[in-house]
């Protein structure tokens, strides 16, 4: 399978923290893809590194376009969805205000969106700031897949969410990922595997494992700090 999306020594410095210290891995253009990393590992500091939304150094290459030298909205032009871990709704604008905001195709796929999350739709006039934490969960994917993206990087869609919209998050990424590759992080092992069995491992700024799930779990279960799942 050829790779989407390929990072390679990829570093982040903030003031006198070396966050990244040379994290290299590649993404295939299907499926899930799972980052994973205890608390603090610098995940979400690598998907942020891949958009641009903090200052790096190394190469990402998406879809062959390089683009360590674009800004952050060049490279989502580009096709690179992003849900990012605080949602990043807005709480004073309706659901239907928030999608329309993200719309940047000529098209945008309101069918979709509305299919996967009908939930949307019937709420399309509530302030997404009085949502559930699910429900702006929802909000945040369905913007993403509202355009043609070509990749969807996914922060802790289930952080604080119930086990019951937990199921309903990992359901729509399941039927998400039938059509757009994801790079996903997630802390909840067992949802991963559900969805996955291919996984980049970020321990302390590093790539400790890439490769599948199952090759190793004893020494994931360490790496992680987790009960096996
Ligand atoms: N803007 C910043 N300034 C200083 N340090 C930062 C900044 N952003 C992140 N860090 C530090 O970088 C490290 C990695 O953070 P990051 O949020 O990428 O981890 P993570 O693996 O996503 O963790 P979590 O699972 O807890 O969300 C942490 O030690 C964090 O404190």
């Amino acid at each position: 399978m050829t790779d989407l999306l390929r990072v390679e020594d990829l570093h982040v410095r903030i003031g006198s923290s070396h966050i990244l210290q040379g994290v290299s891995f590649a993404v295939p253009g299907s499926g899930v893809t799972a980052l994973l990393g205890r608390n603090g590992a610098g995940k979400t500091t690598t998907l942020r590194a891949i958009l641009g939304l903090v200052p790096r150094t190394g190469t990402v290459v998406f879809d062959g376009a390089e683009l360590t030298r674009r800004r952050p909205y060049e490279t989502v032009q580009l096709g690179l969805g992003y849900a990012p871990e605080d949602r990043g709704v807005f709480a004073g604008l309706t659901v239907a205000e928030n999608l329309r905001l993200a719309e940047r195709d000529r098209e945008p796929r309101y069918d979709l969106v509305y299919e996967l999350f009908p939930e949307l739709r019937t709420r399309a006039k509530q302030p997404a700031g009085t949502l559930s934490g699910g429900q702006q969960q929802m909000v945040a994917i369905g913007r993403t897949l509202l355009n043609d993206n070509r990749m969807l990087l996914v922060d802790e869609p289930t952080k604080g969410l119930a086990p019951k919209i937990v199921t309903e998050v990992a359901d729509v990424l399941e039927r998400a990922a039938a059509t757009v590759p994801i790079l996903l992080v997630e802390q909840n092992l067992a949802l991963v595997r559900r969805l996955t069995d291919r996984a980049v491992l970020i321990a302390e700024g590093r790539v400790a494992h890439t490769g599948a799930l199952s090759d190793d779990p004893d020494r994931l279960q360490t790496l992680l700090g987790v009960g096996r799942a």
